[in-house]
């Protein structure tokens, strides 16, 4: 790949046990680049005997990482971040590449995801227990936390980086050994993580990658009774089925899917904030995030000033190579991304929305997805049921509060919901209102490692980041002793 300062970053292997390594029986897959097409490299097609063998790698490392105290732990993983951070042009080189997503964002990526290291490794002192006054006097109750044991990772393309620090942050923190099973499309950010891992001394066997389609390591994480976690960030339909998988051998479960986001503008609302909030939650990524905002309800006395001004904005968006200087968007990561975008702009026009504003700056191309305002927005419309995942932000009128919440609401998603009012009573009634696990008030920024992440309903289980997400990866253990009079 040109231009990586340090080319030993790209690595087109696995990593089992230490090892750098080709998929068992040979195969491979070609990773490319969303934006030209051309094969950037390829990496191991593993299956279901190289899962196994990653399993027990991260089986066999367990017994000595659990034991490390948590300073030692810590040390590492701080280790591990700052190499990170000094290798943050090459890892958002990387990124962008494989991903698509322009090069300032893919920087602001890595560093949000070093953030995870960060934090756990500070979390990996705090991990606590608690004692019990005892119901008997000869008797002392303390409860332990414990590792959860063998953890699988698997990942998304929308946040090569990011997604997997999210989960491995808490679980090594915890004492957790890991297999991580990143995106067929974006296997090289994961790889590279793997190699500042091993610079930073973390011992062969706590983490292991494993690379391809997946299927077949699917299955094996899914079945094989070593592994005790799965922590899954990607669609509802996947997570249920890794749910339905996993339950035969009683997995814990961490699972972030799919959302629906709202993002509602009150008459009462600061408009100019409202339209940076707007441009942040809903662009970020040419809309890839499971967090954009999807529908913009806009009460009906400021629809058209909103409109207006968000039209504004995305008029001037330049639309291009990631790596180019000034893209603001880059390409969507496949043409099944662009085809579901197409069709929902189509159904949408179809059934009467209108389009007020386009980026004037979009190349040739069928990577290129056309960011847009549309009006006029209606409920029986496919985009306000499915997640876009594309630039395209469309407009709802509504008139009263109980209208926007109930719209609001009316989906089985429950990630991130956003509104903008300056009224403080209006505030707590819609932030108690709205039946989502994250809510942003007068901001369209909501993802930090402080805060925790995640959804109700449909949406997923457990949450990411915080001093809650190391929780994930540790069981309680009450020890009873007695005998003690
Ligand atoms: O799309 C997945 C999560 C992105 C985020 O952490 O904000």
């Amino acid at each position: 790949m040109n231009g990586l300062r340090d080319g030993s970053l790209l690595r087109q292997q696995g990593l089992i046990d230490g090892e750098w390594c080709g998929a068992a029986a040979g195969h491979t897959i070609e990773v490319t680049d969303p934006a030209t097409q051309h094969v950037l490299g390829t990496v191991p097609d593993m299956d279901g005997a190289d899962t196994r063998a990653a399993i027990a790698a991260a089986e066999k490392a367990f017994s000595s990482w659990r034991k490390k105290t948590h300073a030692e732990r810590a040390a590492l993983l701080e280790a591990w971040h700052d190499l990170m951070l000094d290798n943050i042009e090459d890892l958002a080189l990387i990124l962008t590449r494989e991903q698509g997503k322009p090069l300032t964002e893919a920087r602001g990526e890595i560093r949000y995801g070093a953030s995870f290291i960060k934090w756990f490794s500070e979390e990996a002192r705090r991990i606590g227990g608690t004692t019990i006054p005892s119901p008997t006097a000869d008797r002392r109750i303390v409860v332990l936390k414990e590792p959860v044991g063998v953890s699988a990772i698997i990942t998304p393309w929308n946040f090569p980086n990011a997604m997997i620090t999210r989960k491995v942050g808490p679980a090594l923190a915890a004492g957790c050994t890991v297999v991580i099973k990143p995106s067929d499309l974006t296997p090289f950010s994961a790889l590279a993580l793997g190699v500042l891992a091993e610079r930073a001394g973390i011992p062969k066997g706590v983490i292991n990658i494993v690379t391809g389609m997946p299927a077949g390591i699917g299955d094996e994480l899914m079945t094989n009774q070593t592994v005790r976690k799965i922590s899954f960030t990607g669609s509802t339909r996947i997570g249920s089925l890794l749910m339905r998988g996993a339950a035969d051998s009683v997995k814990r479960l961490s699972l972030e899917l799919g959302g629906n986001a709202p993002f509602i503008v009150f008459d009462d609302a600061d408009l100019d904030l409202a339209v940076e909030g707007a441009i942040a939650s809903k662009f970020r990524n040419g809309g890839q995030t499971c967090v954009c905002a999807n529908r913009l309800l806009v009460q009906s006395g400021v629809y058209d000033a909103f409109a207006a001004k968000l039209g504004a904005r995305i008029s001037a968006m330049k639309v291009g190579v990631g790596t180019d200087a000034g893209t603001d968007i880059g390409p969507m990561i496949n043409k099944a991304a662009i085809e579901k975008i197409k069709r929902h702009v189509d159904d949408a026009v179809k059934k009467g929305a209108r389009i007020l504003a386009t980026a004037s700056s979009v190349p040739a191309g069928d990577q290129y997805a056309v960011p847009m305002v549309l009006g006029g927005a209606t409920t029986d419309m496919q985009l306000a049921s499915e997640e876009t995942f594309g630039p395209v932000a469309p407009l709802f009128r509504f008139d009263t509060e109980e209208e926007a919440i109930r719209i609001a609401n009316a989906t089985p998603f429950g990630l991130a919901a956003y509104f903008y009012t300056e009224s403080l009573k209006r505030s707590w009634r819609v932030g108690e209102a709205l039946e989502f696990g994250m809510i942003g008030l007068n901001t369209g920024a909501i993802s930090t490692e402080v805060a925790p992440f995640g959804g109700v309903k449909q949406s997923g289980v457990g949450r990411e980041g915080a001093q809650c997400g190391i929780e994930e990866y540790l069981e309680m253990k009450s020890f009873h002793i007695g005998g003690l009079s």
